[in-house]
């Protein structure tokens, strides 16, 4: 699903879906509020595979996250490309907005930022794997489901 949610404040959606999960209700329906990055190298982007022991095992996705509490998206991002993969990155324009939901994961609204500037070396810290690929190559990964319109897209030398 590639449609563009409406804007929304993100802490406005945080604190609807607050109040819309009520007190009693299970975890996986809070929708989850995620950051995550276009890592640009030329015609290449880095893209990260999930380990073997993570839930969607094996999938490829890009870095990021969950924003914390009262975290903007860039700060979120620029904290999660530090953890994951030991890089200062500058966040630059937000290229897309999706909110997915998962069949048996609850909802996810995640923002793509591109990164075009980074200090220090990718180092893989927690994925099983790390890879720069071609944007034409993106498709033949096995990405997580909400990504993969944007997948598509990006193969077609669209959004960036
Ligand atoms: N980082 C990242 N997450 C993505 C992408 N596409 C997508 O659906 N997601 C989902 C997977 C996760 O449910 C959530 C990101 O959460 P996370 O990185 O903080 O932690 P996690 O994978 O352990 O997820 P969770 O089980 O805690 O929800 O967003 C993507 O391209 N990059």
């Amino acid at each position: 699903m590639t449609e563009e949610p409406q804007e929304h404040d993100s802490e406005e959606i945080a604190a609807k879906s607050a109040v819309n999960a009520g007190p009693g209700a299970p975890r996986q329906n809070a929708l989850r509020l995620v950051a995550a990055a276009l890592i640009l190298r030329g015609a290449e982007v880095l893209i990260c595979q999930r380990r073997p022991d993570q839930p969607m095992a094996l999938q490829w996705e890009f870095p990021g996250g969950k924003l914390e509490p009262g975290e903007s998206p860039e700060a979120a991002l620029k904290r999660e490309l530090e953890e994951e993969l030991g890089i200062t990155a500058t966040v630059g324009p937000r290229v897309t907005h999706i909110r997915h939901n998962y069949r048996h994961g609850g909802a996810v609204d995640l923002q793509f930022f591109a990164v075009y500037e980074f200090e220090g070396e990718i180092e893989n810290r927690i994925f099983h794997e790390v890879k720069w690929v071609r944007l034409e190559d993106l498709p033949s990964y096995d990405f997580l489901a909400a990504d993969r319109g944007l997948i598509r897209d990006l193969a077609q030398g669209k959004l960036l």
